[in-house]
């Protein structure tokens, strides 16, 4: 048996072809969305990061703004792009791209982001309204992943679902999105805690691997047919490493390619939240 590839890349496409003619409309009423980076630094996976966010809004037709500040930026350097972010109405999201240099203190500046020009839906306000089931931009991964799944109609009511990682961006917030109404999921939150991962994760109808520990994920413990959505990333000496061994593919019935599978897939939810913040800036 072989997977059936969970295409991230063509997905995004498809997305990006829908979000076209909604940015014309806004376009055509003089409210062209614009998406905004702060890149802080010389990172270079960063700036390569970035660099594909402009290309995708080019795509789209958005508008994009570009922040950079030096490695040594200080945090009220940051705070004062922030206050200009906050300040213009060009702009209808950002985000504020990760990791900062150390010196720089991570969450106050994030916390200073204007909740409605949340791009990330990693605000703690966004998380709040989450929590609390009302409206809110929605964190962009976790987002991409029930998007991939629902395209490739993956039956989420009633499935059991085990999330492996427990991080702010995915493990944290996913859990949040799958048990609404909506989704109907059951989800267990395994960790480097968890007693008997194999366990848990051979029990799962859905698997999302968001530790970033390479290959954490082999194919003794997926239950065959199961969707597996990889999205760790690893840089290790021979190149980037996903957290699902490559022999998964010969078990599961979906799997997420890494690279090609999430990640295009959060690029893809980061312009929709920029458009839907547009559209509620036009109404
Ligand atoms: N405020 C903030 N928001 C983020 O969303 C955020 C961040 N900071 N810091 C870094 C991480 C990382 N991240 C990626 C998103 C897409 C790909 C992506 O599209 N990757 C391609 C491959 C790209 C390549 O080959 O390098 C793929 O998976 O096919 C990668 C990485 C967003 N992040």
């Amino acid at each position: 048996m072989s997977a059936t590839i969970l295409d991230g890349k063509a997905t995004k496409n498809t997305i990006f072809e829908e979000l076209r003619p909604r940015v014309a409309r806004l376009a055509e009423q003089g409210r062209t969305p614009g998406l905004a980076t702060v890149l802080v630094g010389d990172d270079p996976a960063s700036h390569s990061y970035v660099r594909a966010k402009h290309n995708d809004c080019a795509k789209v037709g958005i508008n994009s703004i570009r922040k950079e500040l030096p490695a040594d930026a200080s945090q009220s350097d940051v705070e004062a792009v922030v206050d200009e972010l906050n300040a213009d109405p060009a702009c209808h999201g950002y985000i504020i791209q990760l990791p900062l240099p150390e010196q720089l203190d991570a969450g106050p500046l994030l916390e200073r982001i204007a909740p409605e020009k949340d791009a990330d839906g990693l605000h703690p306000i966004s998380l709040g309204r989450l929590v609390l089931g009302e409206q809110a931009p929605l964190p962009c991964t976790p987002r991409g992943i029930i998007e991939l799944l629902r395209r490739y109609d993956v039956p989420l009511a009633g499935a059991r679902v085990a999330v492996v990682g427990r991080g702010i961006t995915v493990g944290r917030p996913i859990g949040l999105l799958l048990t609404r109404r909506s989704e109907n999921a059951t989800v267990t939150l395994c960790h480097t805690g968890t007693k008997d991962l194999a366990e848990e994760v051979r029990r799962a109808d859905i698997v999302v691997a968001a530790a970033g520990r390479p290959h954490l994920i082999t194919a003794d413990m997926v239950r065959p047919g199961a969707a597996v959505l990889d999205v760790g990333v690893t840089r290790t000496d021979s190149g980037l490493a996903g957290d699902v061994h490559p022999d998964v593919a010969e078990v599961a019935g979906f799997l997420s390619p890494n690279p090609g599978g999430i990640g295009p897939m959060t690029r893809a939810m980061l312009l929709s939240n920029v458009v839907e913040a547009a559209e509620r800036a036009a109404s």
